[in-house]
């Protein structure tokens, strides 16, 4: 038992990326190999087996990570934080988005992953708790919206069996942005209330998705509040402003509103209307109403010393993000 104790589970879904990951998970394992990390292998065998295996691996005393995207990581931090067993958890980012690793500090390098686990310095962060209009619970690190996004995720899940990858999200995007009617919500903060007719809802713990989108861009994962950012723009709007996002430089924005608070509520104001569709971390959770809390410091994780993405991000897109941010008097987020 002493031995499994020490033990890393590293959960693998081979689906992550449409299944082009083998190379750089092999790379890992021989990594890990080299840095004598101690690990058992197990693989993911349809939909959300991850929140089953890692419930029962941290019961087990593994310590977990997971090998995947987003999705896998959302996955494997929902069934570790219900088998309330405090296992720590860690990320190896090589699926399609790796915005998760990146909120606690990760960047997209699997040689830099293996070594922060080898070195094994662990830290806490915020996470979010989502409740779905069906009393259903889920966890988060990244960013929750509802409206235009979750209509996106909703065709990405449906056609996964029929296309793959970049390609079932283009198609999803293209099809949402012709389909895509924009409906009247209502967002109940702890000081606010908005109410309009916005495209989408972003509720950020972390301050990015969908591979590297600042949309929620100055949310700390470690201040135990959510930014919200509300875009009233049309879809194809969207799509223009889609490089600002990339670059931080998207907000401030006249037609996107911003919020902080710990406790969020979306809900629909008429009732005839269709629900918008929320989804966390990439996964669809279901039709609003949602509510959305920030559990400050709610778990450990295995994470670098300091938030690495900072410097990474900084090297892509340093020399704009920093104009941007003279010019509006906005203090900008880097490593001292
Ligand atoms: N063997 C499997 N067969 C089918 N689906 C699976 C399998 N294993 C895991 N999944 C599902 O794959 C989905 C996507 O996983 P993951 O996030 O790792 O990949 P991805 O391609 O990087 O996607 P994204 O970053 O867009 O979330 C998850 O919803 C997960 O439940």
């Amino acid at each position: 038992m002493e031995l499994l104790m020490k033990d890393y589970a590293i959960i693998y879904n081979p689906t992550s990326a449409a299944g082009k990951t083998k190379n750089d998970f092999d790379y890992a394992c021989k990594t890990l190999d080299k840095l004598q990390v101690s690990y058992k292998l197990f693989q993911t065998e349809y939909f959300q087996h991850a929140i089953s295996l890692s419930e029962q691996l941290a019961k087990d005393g593994y310590r977990v990570i997971a090998a995947g995207g987003d999705g896998t990581c959302n996955e494997i931090l929902n069934g570790v934080m219900k088998s309330n067993t405090n296992e720590l958890v860690g990320f190896m980012p090589i699926g399609s988005g790796n915005d998760i690793p990146g909120a606690i500090g990760i960047i997209p390098d699997v040689k830099r992953a293996c070594e922060i686990i080898a070195e094994g310095k662990t830290g806490k962060n915020d996470v979010g708790l989502t409740i779905n209009a069906k009393n259903e619970t889920r966890y988060f690190l990244g960013i929750g919206s509802q409206g235009f996004d979750g209509a996106v995720a909703g065709i990405v899940n449906a056609h996964e069996k029929k296309y793959k990858g970049t390609k079932n999200y283009v198609i999803a995007l293209l099809k949402t942005i012709f389909q895509f009617k924009k409906r009247a919500v209502r967002v109940i903060m702890e000081n606010d209330v908005y109410e309009g007719n916005p495209n989408n809802v972003a509720v950020g713990n972390g301050e990015s998705y969908g591979e590297w989108m600042y949309l929620c861009g100055g949310a700390r994962i470690d201040d135990g509040f959510f930014n919200i950012s509300i875009p009233e723009v049309t879809p194809l709007r969207v799509l223009f402003d889609l490089k600002k996002m990339y670059s931080k430089t998207v907000l401030p924005h006249p037609k996107i509103k911003t919020y902080q608070s710990k406790k969020v509520r979306v809900e629909m104001v008429k009732k005839e209307d269709d629900p918008y569709i929320g989804q966390v971390d990439g996964e669809v959770i279901g039709k609003l109403p949602i509510t959305y809390e920030c559990l400050p410091n709610a778990y450990e994780f295995i994470k670098p010393e300091r938030d690495e993405t900072i410097d990474w991000f900084m090297l892509k897109h340093g020399k704009k993000y920093l104009k941007h941010c003279k010019k509006r008097n906005i203090t900008p987020k880097i490593n001292e």
